[in-house]
């Protein structure tokens, strides 16, 4: 059975995700899509042979449209993600959810009403191989029980348009997910510090910034988040258990030697460090949603508990203070176990 997917938001990752539904999934097609720059929606509808509609309401309704992907501003998220619930239809939506938890909390209702999981958040690092192997070594217990983790999430650069808040909601929150997921524990309280500033930052922006969080079993994360480290674009993650630690593998290179060196490349976006993970990420939401299956990736409720906590970071970096997260305690049994 062909997938046929309904896109709303033809931007930059919209038009990433369309040609890897295009060219690069298999058993998926983009048959509508919808965008408010009616021009860019037109033109790239052209190139993948589907229709452009004239909103995103149509693209929900429309009878060629089995499931959807929301890809526009983060504050247009909920909107469409509640067209879709309610039309009973699978929605993938880039992160975040919503931009406030009181509409990731409708979402939820709605979704709770239905019956059955419908909504997959884009949280890609669950799929990177790098981390998946990590999860299967904490779970087989090889390290013992963890204790501590070190992160760091480092971009070369940052346009002048990007703001301290947006390294808690747009940077930090990919470390939040994937660490709820990995350690399967929540988040219970967050504390941003602020180091001496680069002179490389623009004037308005903290940076960078070191995060502390802590678990409810009482695990320490301290996170740097530097986005104009000026060298490249690095992920790290070392988790230290008990009986030993498991480190975040550089993505793959060549050495080269030359010149009197010896030396491998460092990659310069995000684009390229998790190309992979985008791909298998879509490939087993599409096979869910070919076989008439919930989700098995980011839930809504993942999507409200990254908000809720990346509110707490925004608090906390204005305050200094430690900030206690008593919201996420009761997860709802529709949702399954923590970090699931
Ligand atoms: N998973 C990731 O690592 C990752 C990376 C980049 C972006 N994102 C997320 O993807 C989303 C889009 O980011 P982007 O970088 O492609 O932005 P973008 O600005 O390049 O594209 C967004 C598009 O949405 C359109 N749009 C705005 N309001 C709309 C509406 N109401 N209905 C339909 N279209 C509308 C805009 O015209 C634009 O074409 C954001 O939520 C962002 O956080 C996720
Ligand atoms: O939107 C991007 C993206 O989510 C990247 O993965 C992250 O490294 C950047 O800091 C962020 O601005």
């Amino acid at each position: 059975m062909t997938v046929r997917i309904g896109v709303i938001g033809t931007g930059m990752i919209g038009q990433e995700h369309i040609r890897r539904l295009t060219h690069v999934i298999t058993g998926t097609r983009v048959t509508a899509v919808f965008d408010i720059d009616t021009a860019r929606a037109e033109e790239v509808a052209a190139s993948v042979g589907a229709r452009a509609l004239p909103s995103g309401g149509e693209v929900v309704d429309a009878a060629d449209v089995d499931a959807v992907v929301i890809t526009s501003w983060g504050p247009t998220h909920a909107e469409h993600v509640l067209a879709a619930v309610a039309a009973g239809k699978p929605v993938f939506c880039e992160k975040p959810l919503a931009t406030t938890a009181e509409d990731c909390l409708k979402i939820i209702e709605a979704e709770t009403a239905h019956g059955t999981r419908l909504v997959q958040v884009g949280f890609m690092r669950r799929y990177d191989a790098g981390y998946r192997e990590m999860k299967r070594v904490i779970e087989s217990g090889a390290i013992g029980a963890p204790l501590i983790v070190h992160c760091a999430h480092r971009n070369a650069s940052v346009p002048d348009s990007y703001t301290s808040e947006m390294a808690c909601q747009d940077t930090a929150v990919h470390e939040i997910d994937v660490l709820r997921w990995l350690l399967d524990d929540e988040i219970r309280s967050v504390q941003v510090l602020r180091p001496r500033r680069t002179r490389n930052a623009r004037e308005h922006l903290q940076d960078p910034q070191i995060m502390l969080f802590e678990t409810a079993e009482g695990v320490r994360i301290d996170l740097e988040v530097f986005v104009n480290c000026r060298y490249g674009y690095d992920i790290q993650c070392e988790t230290v258990g008990e009986e030993g630690l498991v480190r975040l593998p550089d993505p793959a290179a060549v050495s080269v030697r030359g010149a009197g060196r010896n030396s491998t490349a460092v990659l310069q976006d995000w684009q390229g460090r998790f190309e992979n993970a985008f791909d298998t990420e879509f490939r087993e939401w599409a096979a869910s949603v070919a076989a008439g299956t919930e989700p098995t990736g980011p839930s809504s409720w993942d999507g409200y508990a990254a908000t809720v906590i990346t509110d707490a970071l925004v608090t906390s970096l204005h305050s200094g203070e430690t900030v206690r997260i008593d919201a996420l305690a009761t997860r709802p049994a529709f949702y399954g176990g923590a970090g699931r």
